[in-house]
């Protein structure tokens, strides 16, 4: 073995270093550090080897190792592979560095440098060889690329459980007698599952209870999701001590897991958005159609029967106004579930928007209607929403393959039609297509579209109908009411096109044209001499609700010349009630533009007292429903004598509607009513008419 050093202190610093001296430190310091250093004659003989060479070739001293060849040390392949690298420094004189390659003995990486050795000449007389071990670059690297592979798989969305058993195996391949494990809870689960474990802790069959209940054997480190949660942990068998590298890499593993699984849900979650509704859960639209299509596929081929359902939440939006959007949400997830009870195996419920579901049911021994009879009790069921007691009502429509289509849009056509007349029908209700619905609903398209042509074509006139003082007998006012020309059907009365105006928003513009013609026959009447008259114009809720509304009035009033005292606006007691403050308002707008409002068929709404004195009104109309039955009905004339009082009381005049007999004017003359409408007076007329009636009278 080389001799030790000797210490600095004995280094006399007064003169030169020996040649002695000089050599014994030389070979301190190639004895000392950790790499391999020696040096070969041209025969490939160890002429030189430092301390660590030495002791990792097995033997003591380097007199052991001077003489011997790599053929006598090592296996002859690798010596011969050294032989030739060697050989060619030698031969060439040109310098092989940084040849990195395996030990040759235990495990680990060298980088090799070999230099020509040479003489005083400089001719080449052998070969000096150093090493270094870079063994932990060479791990840290294989570290490296292993997150990077992991990393890739993830990035290619490569599926969560081949990615696990994946990510298990390469641990084991790039950290020799690793054992891992990866424990994992999965959403709403309670249990810990084993999700992966590498070919060594898998042999020994470990469990999670093993791996969690043994700390001192398995380290744990967290597999942490994106939202600050753990979804569960990457056990590591602590069978060696690895080096702070290790740990590194094992904690970034762990955390390429967390983003893994993290895709893997967000992926099951865009996945599932796409066929299902994102508040309730159920399916949408997307899904039904499919499902529905195979389930008129099978009932096609079974001669089976299959019930397409709309199911449509009464009020619905009477809720989300009154209660919020937060509430309405709450309720039509309690819809949701309490369907999806009922609706059985093999069915189908999906929300296809707002409070809209549609129902595929299919055939039991149970009738159709019978189960959504029992659908819509269990709906009807009481429910605390906000603090408040409600019981939800639902209006259904059904239609049946193959009675009433064969297609799916036929079905789903054919059964919003039902729903629609459930609705029309009172609500809270089962209703059946039937095909008379159908030729009902392309007569009322067909009709809107005439009262579209009608409203180009002006083919509305008006009737007005006289309004009698009770005192003086003189005509007071005038109802204009509204009729239409109809080019083959002759004159169309209200009642038949104007429910169906205001369904489809026609009521705004036929409004409108009868706001002008009233005010320019009451002018007219005016111009021709005749005593000024109040003309009474009816306004519909949508017109009412309209945003131009008080400028259409204003504009009807200016384009004609009428004085604003000389128009009433009727507006009915329902209407307003809808909408209290907002009605208010807008009735004092146009209050401010002069005109007088009256309550039509008042007695028929739930106005109170107090509600009733807000409005800025002038008059109220008695419906004339509580005069039809005078003097028969005790409680109608009982009614009747009330509200002359109520609106005595309010300052308000009153007005009576429908009166067709002498006995109905005697009576509400007694009750003290200012005025009397009905075909006792006249029934409406036409303008001409109306002209006559009013100079013979004046
Ligand atoms: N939004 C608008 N609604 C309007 C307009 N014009 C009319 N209407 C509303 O249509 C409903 C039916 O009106 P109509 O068929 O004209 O019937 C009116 C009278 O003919 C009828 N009436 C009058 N006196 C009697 C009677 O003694 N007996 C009896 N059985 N019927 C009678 O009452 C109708 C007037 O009612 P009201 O408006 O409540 O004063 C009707 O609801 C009209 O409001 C319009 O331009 N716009």
């Amino acid at each position: 073995m080389i001799a030790r050093p000797r210490s600095t202190e004995e280094i006399p610093q007064s003169r030169e270093p020996s040649l002695a001296e000089r050599y014994d430190w030389l070979v301190a310091m190639i004895n000392h550090v950790p790499d391999y250093i020696y040096a070969k004659d041209l025969e490939g003989r160890f002429l030189f080897a430092n301390r660590a060479i030495v002791l990792n070739n097995g033997l003591e001293r380097v007199e052991d190792m001077v003489g011997l060849t790599d053929y006598d040390l090592h296996p002859s392949a690798a010596a011969k592979s050294i032989d030739a690298i060697e050989r060619r420094v030698m031969e060439s004189g040109e310098p092989d560095l940084g040849f990195e390659e395996r030990r040759l003995r235990g495990s680990g990486w060298l980088m090799m440098s070999r230099v020509p050795l040479r003489d005083k000449a400089g001719k080449v007389i052998g070969v000096v060889g150093a090493s270094r071990d870079i063994s932990s670059r060479k791990r840290a690297e294989s570290l490296m690329k292993a997150q990077a592979q992991l990393l890739k798989a993830v990035a290619k969305g490569v599926r969560l459980d081949p990615l696990l058993r994946d990510a298990a195996d390469l641990l084991e391949e790039v950290i020799p007698g690793i054992a891992a494990a990866v424990l994992l809870q999965d959403e709403g689960a309670q249990l810990v599952r084993l999700a992966a474990a590498s070919q060594s802790a898998a042999a020994i069959s470990i469990s999670p209870a093993d791996i969690l209940e043994n700390p001192a054997l398995w380290r744990c480190l967290a597999i942490s999701s994106g939202d600050g949660g753990q979804h569960g942990v990457l056990a590591v068998q602590e069978s060696s001590s690895h080096e702070a590298s290790v740990w590194e890499f094992l904690t970034g593993v762990a955390q390429t897991i967390g983003i893994a699984i993290d895709r893997h849900y967000d992926a099951e979650r865009i996945t599932f958005l796409a066929e299902h509704d994102a508040l309730t859960g159920l399916p949408n639209r997307t899904l039904l159609d499919r499902k529905l299509d195979d389930m008129l596929r099978r009932a096609d081929e079974t001669s089976g029967k299959v019930a397409v359902v709309f199911l449509d939440v009464d009020n619905f939006k009477l809720v989300n106004d009154s209660l919020g959007h937060a509430a309405g949400d709450e309720l039509l997830k309690i819809v949701a579930n309490r369907i999806s009870e009922e609706i059985g195996q093999g069915s189908l419920v999906s929300r296809i928007g707002g409070d809209e579901f549609i129902l595929a049911l299919h055939q039991t021994e149970e009738d159709f209607v019978s189960r959504l009879a029992r659908i819509r009790e269990t709906i009807a069921r009481p429910l605390t929403l906000a603090g408040m007691n409600l019981q939800l009502t639902c209006s259904i429509g059904m239609a049946c393959f193959a009675m009433h289509g064969k297609t799916a849009t036929e079905l789903f056509a054919n059964a919003d039609m039902a729903m629609y007349r459930a609705k029309e029908n009172g609500r809270n209700s089962i209703q059946v297509f039937d095909p008379v619905m159908a030729e009902n609903a392309r007569r009322k398209l067909g009709r809107s579209e005439e009262l579209r042509r009608a409203i180009e074509r002006d083919e509305f006139v008006l009737h007005f109908q006289p309004q009698k003082d009770m005192i003086s007998g003189e005509i007071i006012g005038v109802e204009a009411l509204v009729r239409w020309n109809h080019p083959t059907d002759g004159l169309v009365f209200p009642g038949e096109f104007i429910p169906l105006a205001e369904e489809s928003g026609l009521i705004v513009p036929i409004g409108d044209a009868v706001l002008r013609k009233a005010c320019g026959q009451a002018k007219e009447w005016q111009k021709q001499g005749l005593p000024p008259v109040r003309i009474g114009v009816n306004m519909s809720a949508r017109q009412f609700q309209e945003h131009g509304m008080i400028r259409h009035v204003a504009a009807a009033l200016a384009e004609s010349g009428l004085e604003p005292q000389w128009l009433e606006i009727e507006v009915t007691e329902s209407l307003l009630m809808r909408d209290v403050q907002g009605a208010i308002m807008k009735m004092h707008e146009l209050n401010a533009l002069g005109v007088s409002l009256a309550i039509d068929d008042f007695g028929t709404g739930y106005s109170s007292l107090s509600t009733l004195k807000r409005f800025p009104l002038s008059r109220l109309k008695i419906d004339r429903s509580f005069i039809a039955d005078i003097p028969d009905d005790a409680d109608d004339m009982a009614i009747t004598s009330a509200i002359v009082s109520l609106a005595r009381l309010l300052a308000l005049d009153v007005i009576a509607e429908g009166v067709e007999t002498e006995e109905q004017a005697r009576f509400l003359s007694q009750a003290g009513c200012h005025a009397i409408q009905g075909y006792l007076f006249s029934r409406p007329i036409p303008a001409e008419e109306m002209t006559r009636v009013m100079r013979e009278r004046s």
